[in-house]
């Protein structure tokens, strides 16, 4: 583990022992970085991002808690990607290095934490080897009050070309979109090359996604849904933290906990995803 530093944010990067590395601000918990042991980056992060804290950063893997997007009365998103979370314990275990960050409620500016009065703790876990990434999310509801809760890990990964990437494991799932009426897919692989913004409801098994000669395999528990989006031209020439031409180099693909869960006193909640080039 060594500390370093992402723009002007304080930084912590984990290397396994084969080379596979990331970098997590403590601004966020959010993952910036993955190298896998080839030394390739895998998460896109925009050129145009803020990276001093004034707001989230676009790219990486921004944390969503506790609501998702406007779905709710507090802050979009939530406010773990804009909060400063602290280094908790690293470690070693079967050739993986991993980082574990906390966030609390008494981490939390006063308007924040007076807004969502609830006690809670968030640990966010990282673990990178080889080829592959393991994300661990837990929120535990340390006070005497039930919480009601949405969640995500909003990974922006890097691709050649958003127009050949194709993602798979979602026919016959149930998506939300714009439209009024939810739908099925009936494609056995989405492929699209300007805006897209759906949420696919209880995801079956594990998604696919194919670009240039990399396939990454997605496995998700605890999280529900998956959240599919990309800006597309329009909307990203309309986002002042990221370049016009960027939206081609990232898809989102999201493990989400979309209707919020209501967390008894003293219960947790985890959600892992385990991400695998093959
Ligand atoms: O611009 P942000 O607040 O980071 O949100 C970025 C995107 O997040 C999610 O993927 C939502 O489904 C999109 O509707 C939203 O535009």
């Amino acid at each position: 583990m060594s500390n370093s530093t992402f723009g002007l944010l304080p930084a912590v990067t984990i290397r396994a022992a084969d080379g596979a590395q990331a970098t997590v601000t403590l601004y966020g918990g959010h993952l910036v970085s993955w190298r896998s042991s080839d030394g390739q980056e895998r998460l896109f992060c925009s050129r145009a991002s803020s990276l001093d804290g004034s707001r989230a950063i676009r790219g990486g893997v921004p944390v969503i808690f506790p609501q998702f997007g406007a779905r709710g009365t507090g802050m979009r998103h939530g406010f773990a990607r804009v909060a400063t979370w602290q280094l908790e314990s690293t470690g070693d275990a079967d050739g993986a290095a991993w980082a574990q960050f906390v966030l609390t409620q008494a981490d939390l500016p006063e308007a924040i934490a007076a807004a969502w009065p609830y006690a809670f703790t968030l640990h966010l876990r990282v673990a990178v080897k080889a080829q592959s990434l393991e994300l661990h999310l837990s929120v535990h509801n340390t006070g005497e009050q039930a919480f009601p809760f949405s969640a995500a890990l909003h990974s922006y990964f890097a691709i050649d070309q958003l127009s050949e990437a194709r993602i798979g494991g979602l026919q016959r799932v149930r998506y939300s979109d714009e439209t009024p009426q939810d739908a099925l897919q009936a494609e056995e692989v989405l492929q699209f090359e300007d805006k897209l913004d759906r949420i696919y409801y209880q995801l079956p098994g594990a998604l696919s996604l194919q670009s240039g000669s990399h396939t990454l395999r997605l496995e998700q528990q605890g999280f529900t849904d998956a959240v599919v989006w990309n800006p597309g031209a329009q909307d990203a020439a309309a986002l002042s933290d990221l370049a016009d031409d960027e939206y081609q180099r990232f898809l989102c693909i999201e493990p989400a906990l979309i209707q919020p869960d209501l967390l008894a006193a003293g219960a947790e909640w985890t959600g892992r995803q385990r991400l695998e080039f093959t």
